[in-house]
This record gives structure tokens, C-alpha cells and sequence, in this order.
């Protein structure tokens, strides 16, 4: 009986978080004026994620030590890091309709990020949450509360295909850092 009522708890959790066709709309038209400007606003998202998680930046072999924002924003490695960052995002909100390719885009970015770079899953809740907050203030006339709801929806769509990757290569789950 308990179990019945915890699975119908997670059928309207994931109902809940599902995004509508209405909040696609308003996420493709945010996306669209943040991504015209793709490498400033990446580059501002990336210097932001390692000044306030500083430990981010230890799998950047390229500035792991720099701790100066206007030096960082020179690295080449943080900027192509931005571009890459960015290019996969446009990927998934070119692609809200079509769940298979979500699916696959971010389970590939899951799975090297796993595999290759080791990087801790718990980072990349992190820097969602900064992309969300850098949007939010630069983009403020387009950031109404609906859109802020629509990218927090969007948010958890990238985290939960991450995670769900670094899940099926085995990630050890060591305990982190909360938020
Ligand atoms: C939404 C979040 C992210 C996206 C879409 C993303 C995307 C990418 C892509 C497309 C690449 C290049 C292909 C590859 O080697 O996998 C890459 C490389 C990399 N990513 Fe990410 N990434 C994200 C978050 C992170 C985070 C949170 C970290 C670490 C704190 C990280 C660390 C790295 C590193 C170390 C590389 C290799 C850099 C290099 O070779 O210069 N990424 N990322």
C-alpha cells in the first residue's frame, strides 16, 4: 500500500517537472537572445561557476591556479570550455520537441564527463544553478517569473540526464558538497 502511494509520489513528481509546450516556447525565445551574445554570456557563466566553486577549476589543467577573473577570462581553455558549454545547451533547446536526441546529447556530455574529465556530478548542479542566475541578470526584461520557472524545469532536465549517465558508467556515488 505504501509503496503504491510512494510510486504515484514520483509519477506526479516527474509530471511536475515535465515541460509544457507553452514553457518550451518561452525557453527557445530566452535561449535565443542569450544565445546571440553565446560566447560573452558563456564566458561570464564559466568565471562566475569557478570564482564562487574555486575547487571547479582544479580538472582545468590550463588555469586550475589562476584565481583572477579578468586573467581567466583570457584563458583559451575556459573560453573553448564556454563555447562547448553553450553548443550543447543550443543543441538541447533546438531539440525540446525531440526527447531521443535530449537524450542522447546529454548522455553523451554525461557520460565523457564521467569517463574522461572525472569530474564530480554535483558540479554540474552548480553550474546550471550560475548559468540560471548570470540569464536571470542579464536578460532581466525576458526573465519573468514563467520563464524563471521554465528554466528551472530546464535545469533539472539537464541535471537528471547527467546524472542518470554518470549512473550507468558506474560513478561511484562519494558523498559532496551540498549546494
Ligand atoms: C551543462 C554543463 C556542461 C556541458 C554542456 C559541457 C560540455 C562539454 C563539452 C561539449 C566538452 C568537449 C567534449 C568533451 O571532451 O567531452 C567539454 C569538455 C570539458 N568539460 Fe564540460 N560541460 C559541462 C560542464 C562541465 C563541468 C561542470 C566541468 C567541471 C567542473 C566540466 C569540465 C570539462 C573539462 C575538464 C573538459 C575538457 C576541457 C579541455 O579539454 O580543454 N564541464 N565539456
Amino acid at each position: 500500500m505504501e509503496k503504491v502511494q510512494g510510486e504515484m509520489e514520483i509519477e506526479r513528481w516527474e509530471r511536475s517537472e515535465e515541460i509544457s509546450d507553452a514553457e518550451k516556447k518561452v525557453i527557445q525565445e530566452t535561449w535565443s537572445r542569450v544565445y546571440a551574445n553565446c560566447e560573452d554570456v558563456g564566458v561570464s557563466i564559466l568565471i562566475r561557476f569557478f570564482v564562487n566553486f574555486p575547487s571547479a577549476k582544479q580538472y582545468f589543467s590550463q588555469f586550475k591556479h589562476m584565481d583572477d577573473p579578468l586573467e581567466m577570462e583570457r584563458s583559451l581553455q575556459l573560453r573553448k570550455h564556454a563555447r562547448r558549454v553553450m553548443g550543447a545547451i543550443n543543441t538541447v533547446v533546438e531539440n525540446l520537441n525531440d526527447s531521443e536526441k535530449v537524450s542522447s546529447v546529454l548522455a553523451l556530455v554525461g557520460k565523457a564527463h564521467a569517463l574522461k574529465h572525472k569530474v564530480e556530478p554535483i558540479y554540474f548542479k552548480k553550474l546550471t544553478g550560475v548559468m540560471l542566475e548570470v540569464i536571470a541578470e542579464e536578460y532581466a526584461n525576458d526573465f519573468t517569473p514563467e520563464a524563471h520557472g521554465a528554466w528551472t524545469k530546464m535545469r533539472t532536465l539537464i541535471y537528471t540526464h547527467v546524472t542518470a549517465a554518470y549512473k550507468e558508467v558506474g560513478w561511484a556515488q562519494y558523498p559532496t558538497a551540498t549546494l
